[in-house]
């Protein structure tokens, strides 16, 4: 199984949020598009209260057709964002609260899809592992095999 090294970024980002993550969402989309990555905002569109799954099923759907080069879910907790993505196909959403574990999100798990939970880390977080998220590469190895496994149902 070949796995490209680095997201595709010519393809757009995914990027939604309930209410409890909006602001968060409209801070990380506009430090994407300040460095040039393309964005797609599937929602929400203001604070008013929200059910996460109608946003974090979009994105993932996206993901999991390929559409996009890898999705950002915020909610408060971060958990709903992530049980939602990881029912579809292929997606591998990771609840990230720090760097490191952006880095092993993507170096050990090879997620695609970042869950950030606005009511604990602060924005400056959010961004770097947003950044670290983009710039850490699939390690692969005798990680390759329990990635696969993950969809081995
Ligand atoms: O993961 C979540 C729910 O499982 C999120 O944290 C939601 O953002 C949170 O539940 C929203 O809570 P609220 O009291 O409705 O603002």
């Amino acid at each position: 199984m070949q796995h490209p090294a680095l997201f595709n970024l010519s393809l757009p980002v995914a990027v939604g949020s309930d209410h409890a993550g909006f602001e968060y969402k409209e801070e990380i989309i506009s430090y994407l598009e300040a460095k040039g990555i393309q964005v797609k905002d599937f929602g929400a569109w203001s604070k008013d209260s929200a059910d996460y799954p109608d946003y974090a099923h979009p994105v993932a759907t996206a993901v999991e057709r390929e559409e996009v080069a890898f999705g950002i879910l915020v909610c408060g907790s971060a958990n709903g964002v992530a049980i939602t993505a990881n029912k579809h196909q292929g997606v591998r959403a990771a609840i990230c609260w720090g760097e490191e574990l952006a880095r092993l999100a993507r170096g050990h798990n090879e997620a695609n899809v970042i869950c950030i939970p606005a009511r604990f880390v602060d924005t400056a977080v959010a961004k770097q592992m947003v950044d670290v998220f983009i710039n850490t590469p699939f390690e692969g190895g005798r990680h390759e095999n329990r990635v696969r496994k993950i969809a081995c149902l």
